[in-house]
């Protein structure tokens, strides 16, 4: 059926498909087996001219144009067709070779013709050529979307199945040998001449495979010389099916084939995208998106000018957040510089300031100490201006009666429940006489405690200075009235102990004489009073010669204001935590307010009397104790309120920088342990050998303190690098480090941290729970008497779970070993907040029921002290072995 229209359509194409050139091309269809077919796309090339000869028309044909096409093909020799390189062979062109047999059959149909009249034959003919060009339009449509299509499919497919679906895509080529169809003659139809335009296909695509097997420049030679080599309608399926289809994307195109577009199932799958995307993985896409993504990322913000404000130093987080750049940028730009920094080292403005330029930004250098402006000495108006109480410190040498005189006014009993009779606390309190109050601070006599004095006169209004009448003016007296005459605070002499027979007051007034302190008898301005502290005799005229003093110097304070004043005392409580004892100069203090007491501060918690109660606000010249700061302030520290935490913050951090420079600037440059040191000044004369000092209540630091400071001779004295209340800590280390000092700690622990850094830097800490063990210490190392040294190795940490309650044995600790481990037998100490709360020995160590030796860290154990049992949750167990080892210099 199909013959049959063919051969209709043919016998009248002849005449009309005269193509100047040996090339056409078109689809044709192909069956390819169970219903299915498929378009593909095949071009013809003929090789050889026509020649005029060849078209000898069958018949006569009215036009011209009829006689060229006429002869008909002599079916190609079979060795010899051009090769139309085709995926599949299209059945359309295999009717093409009958057909000129069919034609030849034909006659009678021109016969016919012959009988029409010349405008009927013109008049059909026209129908017919524009029928048939119509039909090949679009037959040319229809075969190049199918095309379009189906390499688009093929592509997909191909893509998807990569390699192995390329492979089995080449290899497949069915080389179709393609009659040389003997010239326009054949008329084939319009969509078998689409196809049959393309022969090269064929010719080219099996020349890729070879290539790699031999060398890629003489096989395409020899390929070239195929193309055009071979006789027309020889056939090329030999070199076509041999090559490795594998190879064949690496093979290059040759001009020629590019410009004949040359299709094949793999070319088509491939130059879509110019043919080199046919590589291009999933996997590379999204590379190729990501690094697209990246750069989009990585395009410069818009900048924002800033002025910075830059101290004196800053962290680098600080100086990021200030100019509102990340502070990986700042540490990226410092390596960049070699400078290899994290971002809370902490830098100077001169490096801060290079840093802000560079990141574009303006500097405004101010000094530090402005962070303070506007907080302390605050000036008020005189309208607002109250009367308060005097403040009063009683000082006085050593034994001559101060705590006892205090006692006696305050009605309370200090004395006896002091360690040692030595007072290490300072106090503060208030009394009452005649409605009136006199706030005292307690500075305790002992020659320790001159720094604290010093720093309490300055707080004062009124020195009382206690002088035994049966000892009279001593150094320490002395001392005192340089003090309260530098601080400019006026003095009323005590003349105590004179119950005493040997008391002798006038001898005391006369010796004052010397120290230019005029008493009121003696002509001068002074106030002196003779009292009993033992008796509390005129212990009321002392009182009201306060009152008269203060009078004079008209004391006034604005209550209604922000609080500021001085720190007395400072200490890490157990179970309170950081406890200040300040004194309100000026302003009112409440719970709630924002304190910066030195350098620390915190939210006020509670205000508490001398006595004991809670109050709601602190006035001018009231002594309270203030909860809730951030760690202990140091004695005589100013404090203040402020109006938010992060100036709170601000300011603490800027005095806490100020004392590292201070400490910084005292280090020296000798090193080492204290036997180092002690060794030191035996072989090389040094003068003085720095300490750290802990502690854990400020009193006992300056107890301590004074006790060393008193051992100093002309030739050898300590030097206190530090000193402060609380546990030692890994700055601490650092800073003894540095000065190559030891540490001292009295009543307080080193902290984890702290002991691996001294164990590294090989700085002792040494502990001691005696002042006069430490004095002892030092003394002997001093004078070179070292007596054997106790070693104390630290051995492990338990940290309390749970405590329990049993009969008969008592309260034990439920504990988990935190570091190192437990031993039976070791010293063991019970640490509450890094603070010693007790020594002494375990009464057991079990693991579940079992008695055992030692329990390794991770473990939990089951602990009891001997005769102690104020233990609970939280708490940390410290277990230790002490060796006792001769020393030798
Ligand atoms: N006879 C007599 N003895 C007194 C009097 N006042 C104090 N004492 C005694 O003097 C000694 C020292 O008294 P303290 O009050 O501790 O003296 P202090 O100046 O506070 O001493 P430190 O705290 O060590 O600086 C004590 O034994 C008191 O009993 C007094 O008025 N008469």
């Amino acid at each position: 059926m199909t013959d049959n229209k063919d051969d209709k359509t043919l016998g009248v194409k002849k005449t009309l498909t005269l193509k100047p050139s040996g090339v056409s091309q078109g689809t044709v269809r192909q069956d390819m087996g169970r219903g299915r077919t498929k378009a593909v796309v095949v071009e013809t090339r003929k090789r050889r001219p026509i020649r005029p000869e060849d078209d000898k028309p069958a018949f006569t044909a009215p036009t011209p144009r009829a006689a060229e096409p006429a002869a008909p093909a002599p079916r190609p020799q079979q060795p010899n067709p051009p090769a139309t390189r085709v995926h599949q062979p299209t059945q359309a062109q295999r009717p093409a070779a009958p057909a000129p047999q069919q034609r030849q059959g034909e006659r009678p149909r021109g016969a016919v013709l012959h009988d029409l009249s010349a405008s009927e034959m013109d008049a059909r003919r026209r129908a017919l050529v524009e029928a048939q060009a119509r039909e090949v339009i679009e037959a040319k449509q229809r075969a190049e979307d199918e095309a379009r299509r189906q390499a688009e499919e093929e592509r997909r497919r191909l893509q998807e199945a990569e390699e192995a679906a390329r492979r089995a895509a080449e290899p497949a080529p069915v080389e179709v040998p393609v009659e040389e169809a003997p010239a326009p003659a054949a008329t084939p139809a319009p969509a078998e001449r689409a196809a049959d335009a393309r022969p090269g296909i064929s010719r080219t695509q099996p020349a890729a495979p070879a290539q790699p097997v031999i060398g890629r420049g003489r096989k395409a030679g020899n390929e070239e010389d195929d193309d055009r080599g071979p006789p027309r309608g020889a056939p090329v399926r030999g070199r076509v099916a041999a090559p490795a289809p594998a190879k064949a994307p690496a093979r290059p195109k040759t001009e020629d084939e590019r410009r004949r577009g040359k299709l094949t199932v793999t070319t088509v799958s491939t130059d879509d995208d110019g043919g080199n995307a046919r590589g291009r993985s999933m996997a590379a896409m999204r590379r190729r998106q990501e690094k697209f993504r990246r750069s989009q990322m990585q395009e410069p913000r818009e900048k924002v000018m800033r002025e910075v404000t830059l101290p004196e130093t800053i962290t680098i987080q600080e100086l990021s957040q200030r100019m509102s750049e990340r502070a990986v940028d700042v540490i990226k730009f410092l390596m960049k510089e070699g400078q290899m920094m994290k971002p809370g080292d902490v830098i100077d403005a001169d490096l801060a300031e290079l840093i802000a330029v560079e990141f574009g930004h303006t500097v405004k250098r101010v000094s530090e100490s402005d962070v303070e402006e506007g907080i302390f000495d605050v000036v008020d108006d005189e309208g607002e201006l109250e009367p308060r109480p005097p403040v009063v410190t009683i000082m006085g040498h050593v034994d001559h009666g101060k705590t006892s005189l205090l006692d006696a006014i305050r009605q309370a009993n200090v004395v006896a429940g002091e360690a040692g009779g030595i007072t290490q606390h300072i106090g503060a309190y208030q009394v009452e006489q005649n409605g009136q109050k006199i706030t005292f601070i307690d500075t305790p006599g002992h020659a320790a405690f001159t720094a604290m004095r010093a720093r309490g006169a300055q707080a004062t209004d009124i020195a009382i200075l206690v002088v035994a009448a049966d000892d009279s003016v001593m150094p320490q007296t002395i001392e005192s009235i340089n003090h309260a005459k530098a601080a400019g605070v006026p003095i009323i002499v005590a003349i105590n102990k004179i119950d005493k027979p040997t008391a002798n007051a006038q001898k005391v007034r006369t010796e004052l004489l010397q120290h230019e302190v005029f008493v009121e008898s003696m002509g001068g301005e002074v106030l002196d009073v003779e009292v009993s502290a033992k008796n509390k005799t005129n212990l009321d005229k002392l009182l009201e010669a306060i009152l008269l003093q203060a009078e004079i110097l008209d004391l006034k304070a604005n209550p209604n204001r922000t609080a500021e004043g001085t720190v007395i005392e400072a200490q890490l409580d157990r179970g309170r935590g950081a406890v200040a004892t300040v004194l309100v100069q000026k302003g009112t203090l409440k719970p709630g307010q924002i304190l910066v007491a030195g350098d620390q501060w915190g939210r006020v918690r509670a205000l508490v009397t001398d006595k004991g109660e809670h109050v709601k606000e602190a006035g001018p010249a009231m002594p309270v104790e203030v909860l809730g700061l951030s760690g202990t302030p140091a004695a005589g520290d100013r404090f203040a309120v402020v109006d938010s935490e992060s100036r709170a913050r601000e300011i603490s951090e800027y005095r806490q920088r100020l004392a590292r420079d201070k400490a910084a600037a005292r280090q020296s440059g000798s090193r080492g342990s204290l036997e180092q040191m002690m060794s030191q000044l035996q072989s090389s004369g040094l003068k003085e050998f720095p300490l750290l000092i802990k502690g854990d209540v400020q009193g006992s630091i300056e107890a301590i303190a004074g006790a060393l400071e008193k051992l100093g001779t002309d030739e050898v004295r300590v030097r206190i690098v530090h000193s402060g209340a609380g546990a030692i800590t890994e700055s601490d280390i650092s800073l003894a480090e540095a000065s190559n000092a030891a540490i001292i700690g009295f009543n307080v622990r080193a902290n984890a941290q702290a002991r691996a850094a001294s164990e590294r830097s090989g700085i002792e800490i040494r502990y001691y729970n005696i002042i006069y063990d430490l004095v002892d210490d030092v003394k002997a190392a001093m004078s070179g008497l070292l007596s054997p040294e106790r070693r104390e190795t630290f051995l492990g940490n338990a940290e309390i779970l749970e405590v329990f309650n049993i009969t008969k044995i008592g309260k034990v600790a439920g504990c988990r070993v935190t570091e190192g481990k437990v031993e039976r037998g070791a010293g063991v100490r019970l640490l509450r907040d890094n603070v010693v709360i007790h020594e002494g020995k375990l009464k057991t160590l079990k693991r579940f029921k079992d008695e055992v030796a030692e329990v390794p860290v991770g473990q939990e154990c089951g602990m009891a002290f001997e005769n102690y049992e104020d233990i609970r949750a939280g708490d940390v167990i410290e277990c230790f072995r002490v060796e006792h080892i001769t020393r030798t210099l």
